[in-house]
């Protein structure tokens, strides 16, 4: 890469076709984080680590990092970045809301209010202090219910409360009769209210997320990849809503659970999807899980769509998306969240061995060796669920399909003997195991 405006990374690059069209093997990567997908990266065979103002073809770099370089370089044809530059429309919490707000508004106005309903996916959200009017508005509607604050740009569940008396958020009261002035020297951090979803499905009276992985690597045309190995994570103490203090009960990141204090270490918090999968179909039978699964699948491609003509689309960037979804006692899917920079760190062998094959993954679609012919429709654990339209496997008898874009088993999860034949067939890549 070159920073061409302020000087900086400038030579040759090495990696680049050949006059004869053969690629060069080597690929000089940076990689701005200590965990798993250094380990990916360090594997991966004809790939050399660079460091400081080094010309580097593949950048693994923080949000931060971006923030900083983006707009002052310049990039060759070849050079990957694993972030688009303003990837915060769909992965800061308000933000995210104001674009599927938006996107649902267009729907209903072009095709109805059946089609903008495909959108009632995400639970009823404010942006305090700006929204603070309109939230009380519809906090005096509902009285008892419960809501959780979140600040819109922290993570693992970094300032996170519930509430259910208006007291409780004083500090967010927008004061109409103070000054913009005098309403900045005592600015609090903006924070989102969000109907708690007060119904989880529990499993042995637990509470749970889905963490699934998407990867896009454009958003004009969209173009986005479904990982079948995402995982539940769940809460290690019984829900209840009469303590809504407690974090262990009501928030399910890792990050808060392995400091409860009866975690453990050994077992985790985490499911496969399968197995949850299995033992959802045990107990609903097939049919309600196909349409959950589908209902899911839907999440992702709208919550996508809702900001693909906010995003900027760069050829050089991709993102690898961790989306939160959360499961009620009916079986309604319900977004929580889009992490642009999911825990790659692994909290268990099983959980690094997974995170592993998703980053290898990841690298074989993102493609820096040219080795994809870009029809591809499966590599590795990933699916092409959107190539600016649905997308159907071959091997798919296209009248199972109902209303859902996608195939009935393709979804999540579903690993059927099948597809566990096809993944063997695929050919794997020069130092990939065998799956
Ligand atoms: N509206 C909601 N209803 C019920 N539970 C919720 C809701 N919003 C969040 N939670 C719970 O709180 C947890 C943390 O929420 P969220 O993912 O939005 O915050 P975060 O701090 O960004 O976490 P992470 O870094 O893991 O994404 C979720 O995993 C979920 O268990």
């Amino acid at each position: 890469m070159s920073k061409s405006k302020t000087g900086g990374y400038k030579g040759p690059y090495a990696y680049q076709k050949k006059k004869d069209g053969e690629l060069r093997s080597t690929v000089r990567y940076k990689c701005g984080l200590t965990n798993t997908i250094q380990d990916v990266l360090r594997q991966r065979p004809g790939w050399v680590e660079v460091k400081d103002d080094a010309e580097w073809d593949f950048n693994w770099c923080d949000v931060g990092w971006l923030r900083e370089n983006y707009d002052h370089s310049y990039m060759e044809e070849h050079v990957r970045i694993c972030h688009f530059r303003n990837h915060y429309e769909l992965t800061r919490k308000n933000l995210m809301v104001k674009n599927l707000k938006r996107y649902r508004k267009f729907l209903e106005r072009e095709s109805g209010r059946l089609e903008a309903a495909k959108c009632d996916f995400f639970p009823r959200t404010f942006e305090l202090p700006s929204e603070y009017h309109l939230f009380v508005e519809e906090f005096k509607r509902s009285p008892g219910n419960t809501w959780i604050m979140k600040p819109v740009a922290r993570s693992q569940g970094k300032g996170i409360f519930l509430f259910r008396k208006l007291k409780d958020i004083m500090d967010w009261k927008k004061d109409g009769t103070r000054s913009e002035e005098q309403r900045d020297e005592t600015q609090v951090e903006s924070y989102v209210s969000q109907r708690y979803i007060e119904n989880p499905y529990l499993i042995s009276g637990r509470k749970f997320d889905l963490r699934v992985y998407i990867l896009v690597t454009s958003y004009i045309p969209l173009k986005a990849w479904l990982y079948r190995d995402g995982f539940a994570r769940f809460s290690s103490t019984r829900f209840s809503l009469s303590s809504i203090d407690d974090q262990y009960v009501h928030l399910t990141n890792v990050a808060v659970q392995k400091t409860a204090p009866d975690y453990d270490p050994e077992k985790g918090c985490k499911w496969e999807i399968q197995k949850l999968r299995r033992y959802l179909t045990a107990k609903h039978g097939s049919e309600t899980v196909e349409s959950l699964f589908k209902e899911i699948d839907n999440i992702f491609v709208r919550s996508l769509q809702s900001v693909q003509k906010v995003i900027i689309n760069d050829k050089h960037c991709f993102e690898l998306y961790g989306y939160d979804i959360l499961l009620d006692q009916d079986l309604k899917p319900w977004l929580i969240e889009v992490n642009a920079s999911p825990s790659l760190t692994a909290s268990s062998q099983e959980d690094y061995e997974m995170k592993c094959r998703l980053l290898d993954d990841t690298l074989h679609i993102v493609d820096m060796e040219g080795r994809l012919t870009g029809r591809e429709k499966r590599v590795g654990g990933f699916d092409l669920m959107w190539n600016d339209g649905p997308v159907y496997r071959d091997d798919v008898n296209l009248e199972t399909l109902g209303v859902s874009c996608f195939p009935a088993n393709t979804h999540l999860g579903c690993i059927n003997d099948r597809d566990k034949q096809l993944r063997q067939l695929l050919k794997p890549f020069p130092g990939q195991k065998k799956t």
